[in-house]
């Protein structure tokens, strides 16, 4: 499903009308009647209605809804906040069906906050633009403040729908319909929580590809199709020979961690490298990875043998191995002798901001996986600019660096060289947690030995990062006492719901 910006919705719309020969009117009815339909369908008869309409096309929707829930006997109050004069276009064509139809408009008063119970929130959709003018203010902090279930259409009135924008007031709603396409800010942390449950709703439009390059939200159905399976003749080398390298002698665990989840997600063979007074007690809990030693300094990885990179089909570096010195020629070493796919996380990125020159001279597929922190480190941004902005923050980086980014967070959002997006949402705050990064390095690494496209490879390793957290908080754990670990163990239960045939 298509992510899109305010004026690719406003593209994908003008083309429906331009190239395809569809009617304003008529894609504003079928709107209206799609989303009247789930509206009925999740609400029960006797709930009362105040259907609030705005003067722009989001406004029109509301007339349509209203309407249609008002010829199928529900309880509405419809209200138009706005001057008749500000009622245009095809809003003001389904204004005229819905008073042909003999339904009136109400003044909104004190007894109509008391009486109704859902408040349909068409009042501002996609076109707003700046701080409220009246009488959108007010109406905006009425209706958050009034004690009604609110459903917003499209998107909660005031909020903005790209990213960027930091000041706004708007609706906070329980639910929103959206129409059609998901919009930017459904995926930003200031602004995502505004939408409360979110669904889209396909109005019917035709389909057509209004994002350049592709801006993707991941469903369940693509991963299961995509996922690349297992031959039967499979044999280990053909799964994928991986490398990870990380582990300072305090840090120990980070790399046991992605090591276990590189084997469970499916590689043929993973060797650790580390430094050699963590191998015996790292070997003893992983019977199944091969260990290497590395040279070492205070403790710390300090060099490794480039002949351990020979014959591995991806390598993934930095997690758990200290930000001291010594680690910085350690990456650089990688990032010009790797000649497979390197995924680069954790401490391996505080030491690739002092090396982002020669991250631009590499030109292997390379894989940085930052937490939004991470992310504004490596950029030189405020944690609140990528906070705000992660579409294009990592977009920029991508295609300055020609890397892959995989920008993480409750929403991850996965950026290839030539600015590709896929957001994947599964997972869940119990993944909050010192480790859960680890877990999916090795996954990702994984991943990388056995899909030909890395941007798939990524978001598939995403997915069952995320939807093994999920699978066990719906089970025997809770967000509270999952650990990285479990999601590890997890990982079975995913192959065994999504992927096995
Ligand atoms: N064919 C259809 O029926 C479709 C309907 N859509 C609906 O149309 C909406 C977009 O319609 P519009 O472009 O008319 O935009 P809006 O419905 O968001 O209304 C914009 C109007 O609101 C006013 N406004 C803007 N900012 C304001 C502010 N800060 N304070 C007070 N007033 C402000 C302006 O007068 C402007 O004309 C979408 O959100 C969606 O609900 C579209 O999504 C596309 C498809
Ligand atoms: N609230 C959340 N909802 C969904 N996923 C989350 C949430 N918090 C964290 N995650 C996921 O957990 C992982 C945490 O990675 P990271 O921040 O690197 O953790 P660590 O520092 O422990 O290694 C990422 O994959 C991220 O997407
Ligand atoms: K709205």
């Amino acid at each position: 499903m298509q992510i899109v910006r305010a004026e690719e919705m406003y593209e994908w719309d003008r083309r429906a009308m331009d190239e395809y020969g569809r009617e304003g009117y008529i894609l504003m009815e079928n709107a209206g009647r799609a989303l009247a339909g789930r509206i009925r369908e999740k609400f029960p008869k006797d709930e009362k209605f105040l259907v609030l309409i705005g003067g722009g096309n989001n406004g029109g929707d509301g007339y349509v809804i209203a309407r249609i829930l008002k010829d199928q006997g529900f309880d509405v109050t419809a209200v138009q906040v706005v001057p008749d004069e500000k009622i245009e276009g095809d809003a003001l064509y389904h204004k005229n069906v819905y008073t042909k139809s003999g339904y009136d408009l109400a003044e909104l008063t004190e007894q109509e906050w008391n009486r109704g119970t859902v408040v349909i929130d068409a009042m501002l959709g996609i076109g707003v633009k700046g701080p409220l003018r009246p009488p959108f203010d007010d109406l905006v902090r009425d209706v958050n403040l009034y004690g009604m279930h609110r459903v917003s259409i499209d998107i909660p009135s005031g909020l903005p729908a790209d990213e960027g924008e930091e000041e706004f007031e708007a609706v906070k709603a329980d639910t929103t319909f959206i129409v059609q396409a998901p919009k930017l800010s459904l995926f930003t942390e200031h602004t995502s929580g505004y939408y409360g449950e979110a669904e889209v709703v396909d109005i019917g439009l035709p389909p057509l590809s209004v994002t350049d390059p592709a801006r993707e939200w991941r469903a369940e159905e693509d991963v299961k199709e995509g996922y690349p399976r297992l031959p039967a003749s499979a044999h280990k080398g053909s799964r994928g020979k991986g490398l990870l390298i990380g582990g300072a002698q305090m840090m120990p665990g980070a790399l046991v961690m992605a090591a276990k989840a590189s084997i469970r997600s499916g590689a043929g063979l993973t060797t650790a490298a580390t430094v050699p007074g963590n191998i015996p007690s790292a070997a003893g809990s992983l019977p199944e990875v091969m260990f290497m030693g590395t040279e070492e300094v205070d403790g710390v990885i300090s060099g490794i043998d480039t002949d351990s990179l020979t014959g591995k089909d991806a390598v993934a570096a930095g997690i758990g191995m200290g930000r001291k010195e010594p680690g910085r020629a350690v990456m650089e070493t990688l990032l010009k002798e790797t000649k497979v796919p390197l995924l680069i996380d954790a401490d391996g990125l505080y030491h690739l901001r002092f090396l982002l020159d020669v991250l631009k001279e590499r030109e292997e597929v390379t894989v940085v996986t930052p937490h939004v922190k991470e992310m504004a480190d490596l950029t030189g941004e405020s944690t609140g600019e990528v906070k705000r902005n992660p579409f294009s923050i990592s977009s920029k980086f991508a295609r300055d660096y020609g890397v892959y980014v995989v920008l993480k967070g409750p929403h991850t959002i996965i950026t290839a060289p030539d600015g590709r997006q896929i957001v994947e949402s599964s997972g869940n705050e119990g993944l909050a947690k010192g480790g859960s990064g680890d877990v999916l390095t090795g996954i990702l690494l994984t991943m990388l030995m056995q899909h030909e496209h890395p941007l798939e490879a990524l978001a598939n390793g995403c997915f069952l990062h995320g939807k093994s957290a999920e699978l066990l908080t719906a089970g025997e754990r809770t967000v509270y006492d999952l650990l990285p670990t479990d999601v590890v163990e997890g990982l079975s239960s995913v192959f065994r719901t999504y992927i096995k045939e």
